[in-house]
């Protein structure tokens, strides 16, 4: 039996992990942390990190980058494996994870669905045939109008990925409306739509001199990310101190 400490337990992601732990004969989660304590939770919930000391595992992240910090130092102090899935972390602050990797487990992934991790290697091959014949790479993602960063923490992993691939000759364009000029062919362009209740679309796209080859996947639900979630922290609480992802999971 894994014992989780959910961080964010609130949130859109925390109640879906929560939902899918109390189905989970081998996952429980002790305790939540969370700004607020809403009541609606069947764990105890801290509003104070600090006070949290329950036993566990593992603890699995869905909240804020404003958070992160106070969150690796606590996982250090508790010697606690992190499945860290909040998106939005600031250059520091993914130096600090490389950092914090050397004396705990950490997991961190922009995207805990098979879908994505699995169109992350995809994408590799087509860039190697594709991005080498000229062909120009576009990323468009699309999320809820609930989602405060942009571009999404996939569309960077996706554009990551493509660049890899590449040798790391691209560069990533955010915002094309104050330009006057061609695009430069070894860019990356990455476009950003919010509205609605839009789950997550993310579509990679190779636009070459007369055909066009796109990749697109479509979460239905917030599930597909909370089961890799619950899956990551059964794999990650037994591992030794290092920087995992979910290819570490899927395989
Ligand atoms: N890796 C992946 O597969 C996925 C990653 N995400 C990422 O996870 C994060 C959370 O997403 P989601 O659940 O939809 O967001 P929500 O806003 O619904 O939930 C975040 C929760 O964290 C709380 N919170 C905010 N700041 C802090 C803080 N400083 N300390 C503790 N808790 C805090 C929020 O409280 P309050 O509401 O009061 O601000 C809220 O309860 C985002 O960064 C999102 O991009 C989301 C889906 C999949
Ligand atoms: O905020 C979300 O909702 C999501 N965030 C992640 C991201 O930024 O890529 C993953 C998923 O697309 C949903």
């Amino acid at each position: 039996m894994v014992k989780i400490i959910m961080h964010g337990c609130n949130g859109h992601m925390g109640q879906v992990i929560s939902s899918l732990v109390e189905k989970d004969p081998n996952a429980q989660i002790v305790a939540g942390i969370d700004i607020a304590d809403n009541g609606n939770n069947s764990y105890p919930v801290f509003t104070d990190m600090e006070a949290c000391d329950t036993p566990a595992d593992v603890l699995i992240d869905f909240s804020s980058p404003k958070a992160a910090d106070q969150l690796m130092d606590y996982c250090v102090r508790r010697s606690l494996p992190l499945v860290l899935c909040t998106t939005g972390l600031s250059e520091a602050q993914l130096a600090k994870v490389e950092e914090t990797s050397g004396r705990i487990p950490v997991l961190r992934s922009a995207n805990m669905s098979l879908g994505i991790n699995t169109l992350l290697k995809l994408i590799q091959d087509a860039a190697k045939i594709l991005a080498t014949a000229g062909f120009d790479m576009e990323i468009v993602e699309r999320h809820h109008n609930l989602k405060l960063d942009a571009p999404s923490g996939t569309a960077l992993a996706l554009a990551d990925s493509l660049n890899e691939a590449m040798d790391g000759e691209y560069h990533y364009v955010y915002d094309r409306s104050q330009r006057r000029e061609l695009r430069d062919p070894k860019e990356i362009g990455i476009s950003a739509v919010r509205g609605g209740t839009i789950v997550g679309d993310h579509e990679v796209i190779f636009a070459g001199p007369d055909e066009v080859i796109e990749f697109k996947h479509t979460a239905y639900s917030k599930a597909v990310f909370g089961k890799g979630a619950v899956e990551a922290a059964k794999f990650l609480a037994s591992k030794p101190a290092g920087k995992y992802d979910m290819s570490d999971v899927i395989g």
